[in-house]
This record gives structure tokens, C-alpha cells and sequence, in this order.
């Protein structure tokens, strides 16, 4: 459930009074999604989402994040468009919280992941890239190498209980990932959306109908993304890794941005770090997510199996490449 703030009739309506999108026609809080509270709100010129920013989001990235998405649209990406209010704004505040709104996407994001989605999103995730090139200003990945070692030590105490040995498992992985990891300027740089999850591409007829959820994107190794969706789409639900799957999200990127061989030879290791990063959020969340909290936490297990997977792969041939 991701509705952490309440939202009043009357606030919503005089919220609305700032923008020149019409009346309000229905408002109701989305249940998923972990990070802020999401409404979607009816109008009488058509449907938005309305987002309150919660603790995690950094208010100061804000106006970062909503010109990358401004800045995609533009360029011909399909993704959620802030909306400005009547002073030219699209970055407001409602019932306490930092609050934008913003277009609403048609699609679904797939429930369960077919090889056809693969392909699909290497291309989106290919042109996204792409579309970010002309954007100027630069966000650090706050989630980024250097993050993983004071994540871990902040689980270290209650790491185990999550499941014994881990810790140290964790820590020797992290280790070896942080000798190898690339060095600055080694690979190509761009803008990423770093959390490119199935529930955050939406699909229509077979086809990406859009992406959302740009909360965590920054300046970072493109390759990185693809390692990120490696992790998050290429694996079964019996922990396998679908190999066919890894090949056709790669060739579907590389039909609008082929690869350097120095990416492609460092994809291993960026998969391997992008199973860290994964791994130790959700373990830090999982510790300090009470279970009864309305928030359905997710398991870190998940991502031990991937990085054990990829631990074990001595080449990009282990991703079928
Ligand atoms: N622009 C949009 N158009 C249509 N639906 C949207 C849009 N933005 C969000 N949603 C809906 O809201 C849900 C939650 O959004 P989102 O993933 O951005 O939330 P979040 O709290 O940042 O979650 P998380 O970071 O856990 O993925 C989506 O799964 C989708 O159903
Ligand atoms: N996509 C993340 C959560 C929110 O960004 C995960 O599955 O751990």
C-alpha cells in the first residue's frame, strides 16, 4: 500500500485551483509502489496521477528528476509529463509534502515477463538513453559503489537473521565487486533510470506504452541499466537464469545503441553490483520496516540467488552474448 499521507476533499480541491487542468471528477490512492503516495485523479480534461514525495526522496533532486522526465518527453520518449501549475510550476506542496502532477500512461507492466517484452524493453531503455543525452544538469547515483559498504555496515548486526552466513557472503562479493568495478571514465556516461523494473514499464499491444518511476535515475555507466534489468527481468521464478531473455533485451538495446566491447566485457561485474545494490536495500528495509507496517517489504533473498549467479559467470557468454 503506498498511500503513507491523506489527502482532504478540500485540500485537493483548492490544490487544483493552482493548475488549468480542469475539475476534479474522482481522486483514489494507488496500493503499489513502495516509495511515495500515488493518486490518480480524474478531471474533467482527462486523467493524472498526483504524487506526494515521502521521506526517501531527497527534496532537493525534485526539480531534477521532473526536468528529466520533462526533458524525455520532449524528445520523443513516452513517459510521465509534469504538469505546471498556473505560476509555471510544476513542483508544489500539498498537506505538508513536496507534490507534482504529472500525465497519466496507458499500458500495463507485465505480471509475468515473455521473451517479447525483453527485446521491447532493451529498445525503450536504448532510446531513453538516448533522449537523455542533450539533458546538462548531473545527479550523482547517491545508490552507486561507494553506497554498498556503509549499507552493508548499517545491516551488519541483524544481517543474519535475515538468513545465516549472509553477512559474510555479502561482504567477500562485495569486496571482489569493488577491485574490479570500472574505473571512472572507462565506460560511457549518461543518464539512467537505475530502477527499471517490470512495474515500472508499462505495455500496450506488445509494445512499451511508457515508463515511469524516475526517482532513483542519475548519471552513471549506461551498461549499468542493462545490468539492473539483467537482474530484474532475466531471471525465472525458480531462480533461473533465462538466458534467451538476456539476449534479446541486449539486442534490442543495441538495435538503437550497440555496446562498446569494453561494456559487454564489463557486464559481469556491473550485474554482480546491480545484484549488491538490490540486495542491500532491501535488506536495510527489511530490517527496519516494522511487519506490521502497511508496506509490503521485499525480499532480499532474491537477490543473493542473483548475485551467486552472476558470481559464477566468468564472461558476457554466461548472459548468452
Ligand atoms: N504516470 C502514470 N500513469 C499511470 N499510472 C501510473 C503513473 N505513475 C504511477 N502510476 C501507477 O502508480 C503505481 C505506483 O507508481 P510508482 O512505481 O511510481 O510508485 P513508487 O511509490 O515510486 O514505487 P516504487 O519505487 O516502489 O516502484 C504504478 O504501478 C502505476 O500503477
Ligand atoms: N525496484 C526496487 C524497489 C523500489 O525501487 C526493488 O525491487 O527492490
Amino acid at each position: 500500500m503506498a498511500v503513507y499521507t491523506d489527502v482532504s476533499d478540500e485540500a485537493l480541491s483548492a490544490f487544483l485551483e493552482e493548475y488549468e487542468i480542469g475539475g476534479l471528477v474522482a481522486f483514489r490512492g494507488i496500493a503499489e509502489g513502495v516509495e511515495n503516495s500515488n493518486f490518480v485523479l480524474r478531471t474533467t480534461q482527462g486523467d493524472f496521477i498526483l504524487t506526494l514525495y515521502e521521506k526517501r526522496v531527497n527534496r532537493d533532486d525534485l526539480p531534477w528528476f521532473l526536468g528529466f522526465m520533462r526533458h524525455l518527453s520532449a524528445h520523443g520518449l513516452s513517459c510521465p509529463t509534469p504538469v505546471v501549475g498556473r505560476n509555471g510550476e510544476a513542483l508544489r506542496e500539498l498537506a505538508g509534502r513536496p507534490a507534482a502532477i504529472t500525465t497519466f500512461l496507458p499500458g500495463v507492466w507485465p505480471r509475468r515477463v515473455h521473451l517479447y517484452h525483453c527485446r521491447a524493453l532493451g529498445e525503450a531503455m536504448a532510446h531513453l538513453h538516448r533522449a537523455g543525452e542533450a539533458y546538462v544538469p548531473v545527479r550523482r547515483n547517491g545508490l552507486g559503489a561507494e553506497s554498498w559498504g556503509p549499507l552493508l555496515e548499517a545491516c551488519r548486526a541483524q544481517g543474519d537473521r535475515v538468513h545465516p552466513g549472509l553477512v559474510a557472503e555479502v561482504s567477500a562479493a562485495l569486496d571482489g565487486v569493488l577491485r574490479n568495478w570500472p574505473a571512472e571514465g572507462a565506460l560511457p556516461v549518461g543518464h539512467i533510470h537505475a530502477d527499471l523494473f517490470p512495474d515500472n514499464v508499462f505495455f500496450l499491444d506488445r509494445a512499451v506504452s511508457g515508463v515511469i518511476d524516475f526517482y532513483f535515475a542519475c548519471t552513471d555507466m549506461l551498461a549499468y541499466d542493462i545490468a539492473i534489468c539483467l537482474n530484474a527481468w532475466c531471471f525465472e521464478m525458480d531462480g533461473s537464469f533465462n538466458v534467451t531473455r538476456a539476449r534479446l533485451l541486449v539486442a534490442g538495446y543495441e538495435s538503437v545503441r550497440p555496446l562498446t566491447a569494453a561494456e559487454r566485457a564489463s557486464l559481469p561485474v556491473l550485474a554482480r553490483g546491480a545484484a549488491l545494490r538490490f540486495l542491500l536495500t532491501r535488506l536495510y528495509d527489511w530490517i527496519n520496516t516494522p511487519p506490521d507496517a502497511m508496506v509490503t517489504r521485499k525480499d532480499p533473498r532474491d537477490y543473493l540467488h542473483r548475485l551467486r549467479f552472476h558470481l559464477q559467470a566468468d564472461g558476457p557468454g554466461a548472459y548468452g552474448l
